[in-house]
């Protein structure tokens, strides 16, 4: 976006164009070995949470996760765990003319190509899930984003891959919606971030230090 783009965004777009390149530099800032450390810490805390919802619903659970890429926390950890404890989990491909992402089972043999970004995604011959499958067995969406606030808020890359996927569960009943879980370092938690109506709110947040469970209005 050049500045005379920006200068017809309204407000909103712009308080998010900014937090964005703010939060990327921050990201950026944090060193290797306290990377390292905060994906370890943090993936300890959401595979125990992981577990007790498991244990909640007495089996295995289906996990929409994601290829982690550049500076984004490793939850990779996370991901074999799951695959240990038996449960069934997708990843992300992304379709650029239509501006959606479709699914294909994770394990460690699925083949990757290099994708937007060089994000690993599935490699073609993957074959996608039928997405009515996804969105009748996803018990949890592991979402990547830049930034988070403690009421849910999210800033996500600013394609909208995410929110556009997950108003797909917006007519279905509370009980048959995901869990929508963010895994982040402390760094990236902040006051408050801009949202407009279609932002998708974060159900749980995982840092390295601390599960924020983030309560809403009505419950
Ligand atoms: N690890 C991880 N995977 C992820 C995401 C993420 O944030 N993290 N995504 C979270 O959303 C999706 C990919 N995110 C994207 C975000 C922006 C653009 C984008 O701006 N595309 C431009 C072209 C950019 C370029 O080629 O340089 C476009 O579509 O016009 C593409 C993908 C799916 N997979
Ligand atoms: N449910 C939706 N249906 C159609 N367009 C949408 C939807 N959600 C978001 N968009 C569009 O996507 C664009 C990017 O939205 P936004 O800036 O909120 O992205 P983001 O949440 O940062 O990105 P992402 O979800 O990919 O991580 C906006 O122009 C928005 O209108």
């Amino acid at each position: 976006m050049n500045e005379d783009q920006l200068t017809h965004q309204p407000s909103v777009k712009l308080a998010k164009h900014e937090l964005r390149t703010a939060l990327k530099r921050k990201r950026n800032h944090i060193d290797a070995d306290q990377r390292k450390q905060d994906a370890k810490q943090a993936c300890r805390r959401a595979a125990q949470l992981l577990e007790e919802l498991r244990h909640e619903q007495g089996r295995p659970l289906t996990v929409c996760a994601y290829m982690p890429f550049g500076p984004e926390l490793d939850i990779i950890p996370l991901m074999e765990a799951c695959l240990s404890s038996g449960d069934q989990l997708y990843i992300p491909r992304t379709l650029q003319d239509t501006h959606t992402l479709e699914w294909v089972g994770w394990n460690m043999s699925t083949p990757f190509k290099s994708g937007v970004f060089g994000i690993r995604e599935p490699a073609d011959e993957a074959e996608a899930v039928p997405i009515h499958h996804i969105m009748n067995n996803t018990n949890i969406v592991l979402v990547p984003g830049l930034g988070f606030d403690r009421t849910g808020g999210r800033l996500g890359m600013g394609a909208g891959y995410y929110d556009r996927f997950l108003s797909l569960w917006e007519s279905a009943k509370p009980i048959d919606k995901p869990r929508l879980l963010s895994i982040i370092y402390n760094e990236q938690l902040v006051v408050r971030v801009p949202v407009e109506p279609h932002d998708a709110m974060i159900d749980i947040l995982v840092t390295p230090s601390q599960v924020i469970p983030i309560k809403k209005a009505g419950f």
